[in-house]
């Protein structure tokens, strides 16, 4: 496809424009799509995330019709499928660290973060004080990284400000940070990217067109990796969609193709995706 620069909305004009090559054949086609921020809105609470029911209804329906189907998430790829909840699609997790096949029942993992979980753990259990549970810093476990969230807090400035110390002693202690939408990770001094698991999903994949959706500055490497695909030519065509919001990293929409407003934006490409006619 020609890349366009991004508008604030995607014109319906536009989206049936960057989606044809996809629907042109769908079996040959990967659909690749964040979770938080991109299916899910964006909740206070992470536990309280959900997809909600028509967008998984789209879902359901796009395995059946298209090739390579997954959710690449930052969450462990269990509690992606849980909140996803469609077993016939697979579920890429831990920033690509996890590979959880569609109808799988164990993720494999990446041996590269396979030994990190116990002290990634130690190191959130030590910065687990009386001080952040005040502040009511949220903190989650996901293995092979610990996640420390601010949203909410009843002053999330001070949650941030206790936030950027343990940031700082994480990096002295040897281990890597990763800032996202009002939450710390502390991981593994590692490669663990999105790109990466999307790369290694699609090794043996055959492949015309390849379409990736998020949101935040995780869904950069995968963006990237589609990119990389388009230059070996392991893909015809390659469609980067970035979800917009005032949290979001403006790299993201520098580096899309199409941009689109929020969840219901999303939902709105998935029904195009769909569509009889993709300009109705
Ligand atoms: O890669 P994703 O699927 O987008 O996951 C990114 C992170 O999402 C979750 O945190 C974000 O969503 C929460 C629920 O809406 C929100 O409360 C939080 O502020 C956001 O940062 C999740 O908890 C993280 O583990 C994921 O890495």
């Amino acid at each position: 496809m020609t890349p366009a620069r991004p508008t604030a909305e995607a014109s319906d004009a536009r989206l049936a424009e960057a989606l044809a090559p996809l629907r042109a054949d769908p079996a040959r086609t990967a659909i690749l799509l964040d979770i938080d921020g991109t299916l899910a809105p964006i909740v206070r609470y992470a536990d309280d995330a959900h997809v909600p029911e028509t967008t998984r209804s789209l879902l359901i329906e796009i395995a059946r019709r298209y090739g390579y189907v997954a959710c690449v998430s930052g969450r462990r790829s269990s509690d992606a499928r849980r909140i996803v909840s469609i077993g016939t699609i697979s579920y890429i997790g831990s920033h690509g660290t996890e590979l959880l096949r569609a109808g799988g029942i164990e993720p494999v993992l990446d041996p590269a973060v396979r030994d990190w979980g116990r002290r990634i753990q130690a190191f959130g259990r030590d910065a687990d004080n009386a001080e952040l549970r005040r502040l009511r810093v949220r903190i989650e476990d996901k293995g092979s990284i610990v996640a420390f969230h601010w949203r909410g807090a009843p002053d999330e400035e001070a949650a941030r400000a206790a936030i950027d110390t343990i940031a700082g002693r994480a990096e002295q202690s040897g281990l890597r940070t990763h800032w996202g939408r009002k939450v710390l990770e502390v991981r593994p001094p590692v490669r663990m990217d999105k790109g990466a698991g999307i790369l290694s999903f699609l090794e043996h994949a055959e492949l015309d067109a390849a379409l990736y959706v998020g949101d935040d500055v995780t869904d950069l490497d995968a963006f990237r990796a589609l990119g990389e695909m388009l230059a070996e030519g392991r893909v015809r065509h390659a469609l980067r969609v970035c979800v917009a919001s005032e949290e979001g990293p403006s790299e993201l929409a520098e580096e899309a193709d199409l941009v689109v407003d929020g969840t219901d934006g999303v939902r709105h490409l998935l029904e195009r995706l769909l569509a009889d006619d993709p300009a109705t």
